[in-house]
């Protein structure tokens, strides 16, 4: 079953085309890598998929119901977004921000009920950040924080997470750390979209994968296909063999002058 569905979706910010005719689908439960060179539209599109922008034409389905037609709170308990870093989070505890997340099921003043709590201890648990519960987060390692922004998009508890370039960061122990959190996320059943700038990530931690370039989609489904010599060159001209294995590589052929 596709949780998401996009259907010919144009926009233009400005009068200029940023994103033309994307159609693409995501299974549930699946990890998809949404690629593409600088520029490509993959922020503006992911920004349709939270349905922060509106599109010109074309349709976001959420479990076959049009993204536009969800009210904001009912988005937020479908839909968390793990956004690339934690900006004016520093004067909050860990716990507080891990907190934030259930404010889509927190009454207008905000308070917290016991099953919140209960909530932000396990997600705090999950993503391995519990022992820093008290910490500030200007007092975290980037990782961390990225593990926590994740259980607190976690603790809305929502059926799809979307992350904007959650590793670009990161030194390769936390790139690995954090991809693996997302895959356990998967396999307990949670729908992940993720931009991705890395293909050696993408081809080993993602199931699939959409393929941008000058807003258009290049290739779309299960990732060995989409990342492919013949993908890679006419999406970044650049010539590239695909070294399968435990750990597969993209290898770029170098033209030495
Ligand atoms: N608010 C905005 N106003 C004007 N142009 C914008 C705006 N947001 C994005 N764009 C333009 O839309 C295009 C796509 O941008 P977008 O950020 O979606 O690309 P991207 O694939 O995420 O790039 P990157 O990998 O560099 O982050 C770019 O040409 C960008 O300059």
């Amino acid at each position: 079953m596709n949780v998401i569905d996009v259907k010919g979706l144009n926009f233009s910010i400005d009068e200029k085309p940023i994103l033309n005719g994307i159609t693409f689908s995501v299974p549930q439960g699946t990890v998809t890598g949404m690629l593409g060179p600088n520029g490509a539209g993959k922020t503006t599109l992911l920004r349709h998929l939270s349905g922060y922008y509106k599109p010109d034409a074309g349709t976001v389905f959420i479990n076959g119901v049009d993204i536009v037609k969800l009210k904001p709170r009912e988005r937020a308990r479908i839909i968390g977004l793990v956004p690339q870093d934690a900006v004016n989070s520093l004067g909050f505890s860990v716990y507080e921000m891990v907190m934030m997340g259930r404010s889509p099921y927190m009454d207008f003043f905000g308070n917290e009920k016991e099953e919140d709590r209960r909530v932000v201890e396990e997600c705090l648990k999950i993503c391995g950040v519990y022992e820093l519960k008290d910490r500030r987060m200007d007092e975290i390692s980037g990782g961390e924080a990225q593990r926590v922004l994740i259980a607190r998009a976690l603790a809305q508890q929502p059926e799809i997470m979307l992350l904007d370039e959650p590793v670009s960061h990161l030194d390769i122990k936390y790139q690995l750390d954090i991809m693996g959190l997302v895959r356990e996320l998967s396999h307990r059943g949670m729908t992940v979209v993720s931009i991705v700038h890395d293909l050696n990530i993408a081809l080993n931690f993602c199931d699939r994968a959409v393929l941008i370039k000058n807003g258009t989609v290049i290739a779309e489904g299960e990732i060995e296909k989409v990342v492919s010599s013949e993908n890679i060159y006419e999406t970044y001209g650049v010539k590239a063999k695909i070294e399968a294995g435990d750990y597969s590589v993209v290898i770029p052929e170098l033209e030495m002058v």
